[in-house]
């Protein structure tokens, strides 16, 4: 029994190795993918991201089977796609480009009963998980009116219940809080957290809204040229940054002293307010001492130092520009 179990868990929930995929276009020849691999393991929640025509949208589609690579593989629970697509297919479902095509003319209920049914699901069977999934999203109150009168929060939450409607347990999801106010984006990531970890889901979110990955993936996996560049926990990311910089403010600094400092420190963002002086610094640890020796040396004195809490989006930003 132990020994089963440690087999089946050892199977990750996607593996794709080596992908690459070359479009002909009036241009010439386009790399969209050279080279992608990655495993996910079952439950976890992962952020797909890398500027505009990093590989993105190529790489989920070779995983859905919608766009066949020139080479590489893609096993989903251990079964190839290209060997099985309808096995390995079985229990994914995907949310792309910000929205899926639900039908405006139906109700929410309506989507739900139509896209289980397409997923191979017996209504009956899964009408209790679609009350539960009306609840959760806060639909329950429209779910009899044609999703074309709900406002863009409510459709885009019909679609989000949509993919979730079926026995599924791979789910890609392109922008999910696409055109969101910040309101309606907040619950949507709470109940997306919720219900990923009520059904032990497996994720990829594929979106530009850093708060979105911050918020509800345990990973990142970023992209750029069609090449992955990194490939990390958020919160080891997250903490790599994190000491790099820092924000202080400073007494008794003439114009000088903070020339020098942005001479030789690349100091930032000066504020100058009466005698004190405020500035950013980004540099590691041993540069930080150094700088701060020199301020004694001046006669200048420290008021605060603050570490500056990164965002994921500066993270990501530095990353793919370096790479650039
Ligand atoms: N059908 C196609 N024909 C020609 N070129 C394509 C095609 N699909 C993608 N490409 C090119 O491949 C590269 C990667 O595109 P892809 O759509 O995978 O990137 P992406 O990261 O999803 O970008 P975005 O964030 O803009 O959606 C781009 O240079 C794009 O122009």
């Amino acid at each position: 029994m132990a020994l089963t179990e440690t087999v089946t868990d050892s199977v990750p929930a996607i593996a794709v190795e080596d992908l690459r995929k070359t479009f002909e276009s009036e241009d010439g020849t386009v790399t969209a993918i050279d080279g992608v691999s990655f495993t996910i393991e079952p439950g976890s929640v992962v952020g797909l991201l890398g500027p505009n025509g990093a590989g993105k949208t190529t790489t989920t589609k070779s995983i859905l089977g919608l766009v066949r690579p020139d080479s590489g593989t893609v096993r989903i629970d251990g079964t190839d796609i290209s060997e099985h697509p309808r096995k390995a297919l079985d229990r994914v479902d995907a949310m792309l480009e910000g929205a899926r095509n639900d039908y405006w003319r139906l109700t929410p209920r309506e989507n739900l009963r139509y896209f289980a049914t397409v997923g191979g699901d017996d209504p009956k069977a899964v009408a209790r998980r679609h009350e539960e999934l009306l609840e959760t999203f806060d639909l329950a109150e429209k779910a009899d009116e044609p999703v074309r009168d709900l406002s863009r929060g409510m459709k885009q939450k019909v679609s989000l219940a949509s993919v979730l409607s079926a026995d599924v347990s791979v789910v890609f999801l392109d922008e999910p809080t696409l055109g969101l106010d910040v309101e309606s984006s907040a619950t949507l990531r709470q109940e997306l957290n919720r219900i990923v970890d009520d059904r032990g889901l497996t994720v990829v979110i594929s979106s530009h809204d850093m708060d979105v990955v911050e918020d509800v993936c345990d990973r990142v996996i970023i992209m750029n040229d069609g090449r992955i560049i990194v490939d990390d926990d958020v919160e080891n990311l997250l903490e790599q940054f994190e000491t790099q910089e820092y924000r202080l403010e400073v007494g008794g600094a003439d114009r000088e002293v903070v020339e020098r400092l942005r001479d030789r420190y690349g100091v930032s963002d000066v504020a100058r307010f009466d005698r004190r002086v405020q500035f950013r610094l980004t540099a590691d640890s041993a540069t930080f001492y150094r700088l701060m020796d020199e301020l004694r040396s001046a006669g200048v004195t420290l008021n605060s130092v603050d570490t500056v809490q990164p965002e994921l989006e500066d993270i990501f930003l530095e990353v793919t520009s370096e790479e650039s």
